[in-house]
């Protein structure tokens, strides 16, 4: 792999009793540090009611409370949502050498594939998760010819919750007060979807690592499935938060781009995942972006502009070179 050390995948089948130097986190970043489990948990909005001011003003304040939600009633078959998680499953069931023939081609604006990302030096801490990555449908790749269902699978589970990303656009849109228009017209008619698949296989030493380092997501929107192992945690004041697993919804969090397209009034929040002895763990970021020649900017009228004007592609390419590294890169954007 791009590293030069092994799929995580593989180093646990050949049954190594600790992990290996280069995924061990520095002590103040390893997960037992400041995690709040008393906290609220993060919450909860029907998307059957968002046409109500009430569900309406509580994802208002989810947003800017919490940047995060667990998001029920979407319309979203549960039998979908399960087929995805399994051809997911099955993907990562793949002899190791069948998997790195997806191997990530490489453009400076997007790579694609199975592999590692965001490994800007040699001295970059290994995350504990194999990751398989491409836009809806792929680009760089061809689609993965095993399971024999991923295709059919992840064309319908992409296309039904791009259609909900739509929705959920609009509702933020309303939320804020806007027509319903005012995001998904900034996204334009390039918007694209893409598909991040994580693969957390059983730790011997889960206390040492991430299974993925602290970032916020370069994107507008992410939907993600989980599945009923937990190791989503969300940064709240300062403290770790872990994020439950409710099978049948999604958790939905901002990302940058509406952080920036709201004038920071919604937040793209800094989340992390954990890993556990016992269990692997899979989970799919679905992400929602304008078209790479989209111009990002606050569009929030009557108030003072945090962000500069730049292109997604210019964001997106900054975001892309660097390791992930909670939520510096936005910086980049800040005026
Ligand atoms: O595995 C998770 O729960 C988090 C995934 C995530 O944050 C990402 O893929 O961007
Ligand atoms: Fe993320």
């Amino acid at each position: 792999m791009d590293s030069g050390v092994p799929a995580v995948q593989s180093l646990v089948e050949n049954g190594t009793a600790h992990v290996p130097q280069r995924f061990v986190r520095p002590i103040h970043d390893r997960p037992s540090k400041f995690s709040s489990p008393d906290l609220d948990d993060i919450p909860v909005i029907n998307a059957s009611q968002l046409s109500d001011k009430i569900e309406l003003q509580k994802l208002d304040n989810a947003c800017r409370e919490w940047g995060f939600f667990q998001l029920t009633d979407h319309g979203i078959p549960r039998a979908l949502m399960q087929s995805a998680r399994g051809v997911i499953r099955e993907f990562f069931r793949l002899p190791q050498e069948e998997k790195e023939s997806y191997t990530a081609s490489s453009t400076k604006l997007r790579r694609e594939g199975y592999g590692r990302y965001f490994l800007p030096s040699k001295d970059t801490v290994l995350d504990w998760g194999d990751v398989f990555f491409h836009a809806l449908p792929p680009v760089a790749l061809p689609w993965p010819v095993h399971p024999a269902e991923y295709k059919e699978t992840i064309q319908a589970y992409g296309a039904q919750v791009r259609s909900l990303a739509l929705k959920l656009l609009a509702a933020l849109s309303r939320a804020l007060g806007q027509p319903p228009e005012l995001f998904g017209d900034a996204f334009g008619p390039d918007a694209h979807s893409s598909l991040r698949m994580n693969y957390y296989p059983p730790c011997p030493e889960p206390d040492l690592v991430l299974g993925l380092s602290p970032h916020s997501d370069g994107v507008g929107i992410t939907i993600l499935l989980q599945d009923e192992v937990e190791g989503l945690q969300i940064r709240k004041n300062g403290e770790w938060k872990p994020v439950k697993s409710m099978p049948d919804a999604f958790v939905v969090n901002i990302g940058d781009i509406l952080e920036v397209m709201s004038n920071g009034i919604y937040k793209s929040v800094e989340h992390r995942a954990t890993v556990s002895s016992g269990n692997a763990r899979m989970s799919a970021a679905f992400f929602f972006s304008p078209g790479f020649e989209a111009v990002l900017k606050p569009l929030v009228p009557d108030e003072k502009p945090l962000f500069r004007e730049l292109t997604f592609r210019e964001f997106i390419t900054a975001y892309m070179g660097n390791a992930l590294n909670g939520k510096q890169h936005l910086e980049y954007a800040k005026l």
